[in-house]
């Protein structure tokens, strides 16, 4: 490659950094200005400019700019201001850039557009997207259930980029070794099929046989050109995810980030909150609201835990309550999903049971010490309801995970009011810390997958580990441990995103050693933490 070609290549373009040495080999003598710069000043004359963006949106375009132009300043840039970046990059900005993808396009990013009406098409386009870059972690979405924002079809694929953004950002997976992946099977969202602008296939999603033999082609196909790979699954629908990621987990590492991933920030969060108030998890009762696929997700993953923790499987059943639409779940209801089966309760339990249709009543009943919000239902969590929960415990642990921030099921300032400081919570995206009326200022927990699907990538990819397995998935969740403050008052329950880096590699090395542990390495580690260090890519020319 030579020339324009070159400075045409993200991953391979210096722009005005590349030395006159440099210059004179790959044929770019005079196609730049004269001065070379380095690397820290070219980031200083980007975050100049960014810092003249006058909205989120309009500086996460700056950015994908930067991104599509030359990928190792964007992450050296990315990674002097991670904190302040990653609510641009990522959740909740990206929910924005996903609504407003096709009317925004300019670059695809290197994304691969698998399109369900071309499956024959499956292997030319994983090829001609990787371009000979040896790929060793995939992002996958259909895009059926994007954050809490719904089905947006190929608009989607801002998910799958975004994800990979917060992989090298926090872990240092190697750029030029991921690959986004659109499936594209259509939309059901009435104005993108009706939108002249909209870039997708345009017709309703495609289900059944013909979709889940999309996916199988698509999965088996990439497992042969990269044989490596590491499938990540996002934003999948509620009536599909679990089922592929049932089909594939036991044969290659395969990983679905709303399921898993948000299960072992969650649990995290659990046991720093558990940290930080000196209970035991065996005296907690546990009540998710919005049993979909991260609502059961996270309590399988908690439920995990709790027989970890020394509790039978029946006995730690007994501390779960599940409510989804039709209040409390029980095992009457002929419209549960197979995920949210094993959380139904029986009705004979209850005096009350059919009053039990909504939260405040089943708070008031179950008396839970734990709530868990991932219903997509915003201002849910009401003053009477937190009132309730802090009339049964003085530690009520509220965690709002429904992204993006507009459907939050509460806000943290008021969970903190109502509760009189009491609450332990935690938010799925930034939130400012709150100083309540006793003076004390409560820094709020990001419970947001993003803390550890990086770590669980790379230590999965370290240890060449041939599944992902529970274990692995369960060292993760231990892997913060000891990072939450619990002495401070007003701590947060998990570590802060200016840690991200921190974190990914505790993540890492324990999910790698955890492989290690089970026999699953495909190659030999003597030293975990050498290895993750060593794997790691840096932004540097
Ligand atoms: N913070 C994180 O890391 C993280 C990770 C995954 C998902 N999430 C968020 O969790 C939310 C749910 O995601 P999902 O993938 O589980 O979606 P989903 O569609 O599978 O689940 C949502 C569930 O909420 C239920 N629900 C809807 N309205 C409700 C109401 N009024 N009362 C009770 N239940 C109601 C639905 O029936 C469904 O079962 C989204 O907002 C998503 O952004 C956050
Ligand atoms: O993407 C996020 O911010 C977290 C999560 O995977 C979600 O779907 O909300
Ligand atoms: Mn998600």
């Amino acid at each position: 490659m030579r020339g324009q070609e070159i400075l045409n290549n993200p991953f391979l373009n210096k722009g005005t950094a590349f030395t006159e040495a440099e210059r004179e080999e790959f044929g770019l003598t005079g196609m730049l200005p004269a001065h070379v710069q380095t690397i820290q000043e070219q980031a200083d004359q980007a975050y100049a400019q960014y810092l003249t963006k006058v909205n989120d949106v309009e500086k996460r375009i700056f950015l994908s700019t930067l991104f599509d132009t030359n990928r190792t300043l964007f992450y050296y840039l990315v990674d002097q201001h991670v904190a302040e970046f990653m609510p641009v990059v990522y959740d909740p900005t990206i929910a924005d850039t996903i609504e407003n993808y096709s009317a925004l396009f300019v670059n695809p990013q290197n994304a691969a557009f698998l399109d369900i009406n071309h499956p024959e098409n499956i292997e030319a386009t994983l090829k001609n997207a990787a371009d000979g870059r040896d790929i060793k972690l995939l992002v996958a979405t259909d895009a059926e259930g994007i954050l809490g924002i719904g089905d947006w079809g190929v608009q989607g694929v801002d998910i799958a980029v975004g994800k990979l953004m917060v992989y090298t950002a926090a872990a240092g997976i190697d750029p030029a070794s991921v690959l986004p992946v659109s499936v594209d099977a259509g939309t059901n969202r009435k104005e993108l099929l009706a939108d002249p602008l909209y870039l997708g296939n345009r017709h309703e999603r495609v289900r059944g046989d013909q979709y889940f033999e999309f996916i199988d082609k698509f999965v088996k196909t990439a497992q042969s050109l990269f044989p490596e790979m590491y499938l990540h699954f996002e934003d999948f629908g509620r009536s599909t995810a679990t089922k592929i990621l049932n089909t594939y987990k036991n044969e290659w590492p395969t990983f679905n980030d709303d399921i898993q991933g948000t299960g072992i920030v969650v649990t995290s969060a659990v046991l720093g909150a558990l940290a930080i108030t000196g209970e035991d998890i065996k005296t907690q009762t546990y009540l998710t609201y919005g049993g979909g696929l991260a609502g059961t997700g996270i309590a399988n993953r908690v439920l995990a835990e709790f027989m970890q923790q020394g509790l039978s499987e029946e006995e730690a059943r007994k501390h779960f309550y599940m409510v989804d639409r039709q209040g409390l779940l029980f095992d009457d209801d002929e419209t549960l999903t197979p995920e949210q089966k094993p959380f139904a309760r029986s009705r004979s339990e209850f005096e009350n049971a059919d009053e039990l249709t909504d939260l405040l009543s089943v708070v008031k009943t179950v008396k839970p010490t734990v709530l868990v919000g991932t219903s997509t239902n915003p201002g849910s969590f009401t003053k009477e309801v937190v009132e309730a929960m802090v009339a049964n415990t003085d530690y009520p642990k509220i965690f709002l995970l429904s992204n993006p921030t507009k459907l939050h099921e509460a806000m943290p300032d008021d969970l903190i009011k109502w509760s009189d400081g009491k609450a332990l919570v935690a938010t799925g995206v930034p939130v400012d810390p709150v100083t309540a009326s006793n003076g004390v200022t409560y820094e709020i927990g990001q419970a947001n997958n993003m803390l550890v699907y990086p770590g669980l990538g790379l230590g999965t990819i370290v240890a060449k580990a041939k599944v992902l397995s529970d274990g692995m998935i369960s060292a993760a969740a231990h892997a913060l441990g000891g990072m939450v403050d619990a002495s401070q008052p007003g701590a947060p329950v998990l570590p802060p995103v200016s840690r991200l880096s921190e974190m990914s590699f505790r993540v890492a090395v324990a999910v790698a050693k955890q492989a290690v542990a089970e026999g699953l390495n495909q190659v030999e580690i003597d030293d975990v933490e050498a290895a993750v260090k060593a794997a790691q890519w840096t932004p540097e020319y």
